[in-house]
C-alpha cells in the first residue's frame, strides 16, 4: 500500500472539516458507519456547499452508497452527524425526515421504476404523493420532465418494459425532479450503458445543474462522468486496507487533478492500474490455501 498519501487535500472553496457556513447545503461530522463489527466509514468529515457537483469514487465495497444513503437519511450514523441546512437528521422527528426527503431526488442505478405502472403514472408519481396540484398540472409537468430529458409525450402510455435501459434511466431523472429537488443523488446513473447512451446521461445531468439551483451526488465507477459532470471528488478507500491513523477520503478536489494526484492509490485508481492490489489479492488467496 502507498504511504505517499495527501490526505483530505483541499481545492479553493472547498472545505474537508466542519463549518457553519451558509453556503453548505450539507456538513458530514465525525460520520462512523458500522455493519456489527464492520466499520465502513470512520470519523468523515466533509461540507458539500450549496449548488456543488460532487462525484463519489472509490473501489467496489469501501462504502460510496454507505455514504450516499446516510447523507439522505437512509441510514442512521452510528456516530457523527449529517446535517442538512444546519439541521441534524437524526434530530428530526419522522414527519421533519420525510417532508425534508421531498427535497432530494434520487436516480437509482436500475431507475427503479414501478414495472405495473406505466410511464405517465411513473412520473407523475411524486406529485401524487406530494399532494395539492391540480388536474391540469400534473399532465403538464409530466410532459415538460419528460421532454427536458429528451423522451416525447408518446412514451407516456408505455410500460417500463417495454423501454431500453437508457430510456429507463431517462424516466427515472425525469421523476427524480418533478418536485424541483434542492438534492439530487445519482447510484451509478451510467452503469450498463453504451458509451453513447452514457454521455447522453452526463449531457443530461450537466443539463438538470443549468436549469435548476441544484446541488448534486454521483456515486460512480465511470471516470469520464467524474470528469465532465462534477466539479468536485471524493475518493474513498476500504477502511480495512487503511492505517488506523489514515482518513478515509484519500482526495477531495477538482476532477482535473485527479490524473497527478500526490497519493499513488488515486492514480492507480483512475488510470484503471490494479498495481499493488493485484500482489496483495494474490498473496491472500494463497496464505488461505
Ligand atoms: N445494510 C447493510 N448491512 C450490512 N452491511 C452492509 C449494508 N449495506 C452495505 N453493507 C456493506 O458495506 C460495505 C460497503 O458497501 P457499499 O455498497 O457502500 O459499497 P460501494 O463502495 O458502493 O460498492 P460498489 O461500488 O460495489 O457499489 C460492503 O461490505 C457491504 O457489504
Amino acid at each position: 500500500m502507498s504511504m505517499d498519501a495527501e490526505p483530505n487535500r483541499t481545492s479553493p472553496g472547498i472545505t474537508s472539516t466542519p463549518t457553519r457556513s451558509n453556503s453548505h447545503l450539507i456538513a458530514v461530522e465525525g460520520l462512523t458507519i458500522r455493519f456489527g463489527r464492520q466499520t465502513i466509514l470512520q470519523d468523515i468529515n466533509v461540507s458539500i456547499e450549496r449548488g456543488q457537483t460532487v462525484a463519489v469514487i472509490g473501489e467496489s465495497g469501501c462504502g460510496k452508497t454507505v455514504f450516499m444513503k446516510t447523507l439522505v437519511g437512509l441510514i442512521t450514523p452510528t456516530s457523527g452527524k449529517v446535517k442538512f441546512n444546519g439541521t441534524d437528521l437524526n434530530s428530526m422527528s419522522l414527519a421533519e425526515l420525510t417532508k425534508t426527503r421531498r427535497r432530494f431526488g434520487f436516480v437509482f442505478q436500475n431507475a427503479a421504476l414501478f414495472d405495473s405502472m406505466n410511464i405517465y403514472d411513473n412520473v407523475a408519481f411524486p406529485l401524487m404523493q406530494d399532494g395539492g396540484y391540480s388536474d391540469d398540472e400534473i399532465p403538464q409537468l409530466v410532459r415538460k420532465h419528460l421532454n427536458e430529458v429528451g423522451l416525447p409525450d408518446s412514451v407516456c402510455e408505455k410500460f417500463p418494459s417495454e423501454l431500453s435501459g437508457g430510456m429507463r434511466k431517462r424516466v427515472g431523472l425525469a421523476r427524480a425532479l418533478m418536485l424541483t429537488p434542492e438534492l439530487v443523488v445519482y447510484d451509478e446513473p451510467t452503469t450498463g450503458l453504451d458509451p453513447i447512451m452514457s454521455d447522453v446521461i452526463n449531457e443530461l445531468m450537466l443539463d438538470v445543474r443549468r436549469r435548476y439551483p441544484v446541488t448534486s451526488i454521483i456515486v460512480t465507477h465511470d471516470m469520464h462522468t467524474a470528469r465532465k459532470v462534477a466539479d468536485r471528488v471524493l475518493m474513498f478507500f476500504p477502511r480495512t486496507r487503511l492505517r488506523a491513523d489514515e482518513p478515509q477520503i484519500i482526495f477531495d478536489g477538482s476532477p482535473s487533478d485527479l490524473e497527478n494526484a500526490p497519493d499513488r492509490r488515486v492514480r492507480q485508481f483512475v488510470r484503471g492500474e490494479a498495481g499493488e492490489r493485484l500482489t496483495e489479492l494474490t498473496q491472500s488467496a494463497n496464505s488461505s490455501d
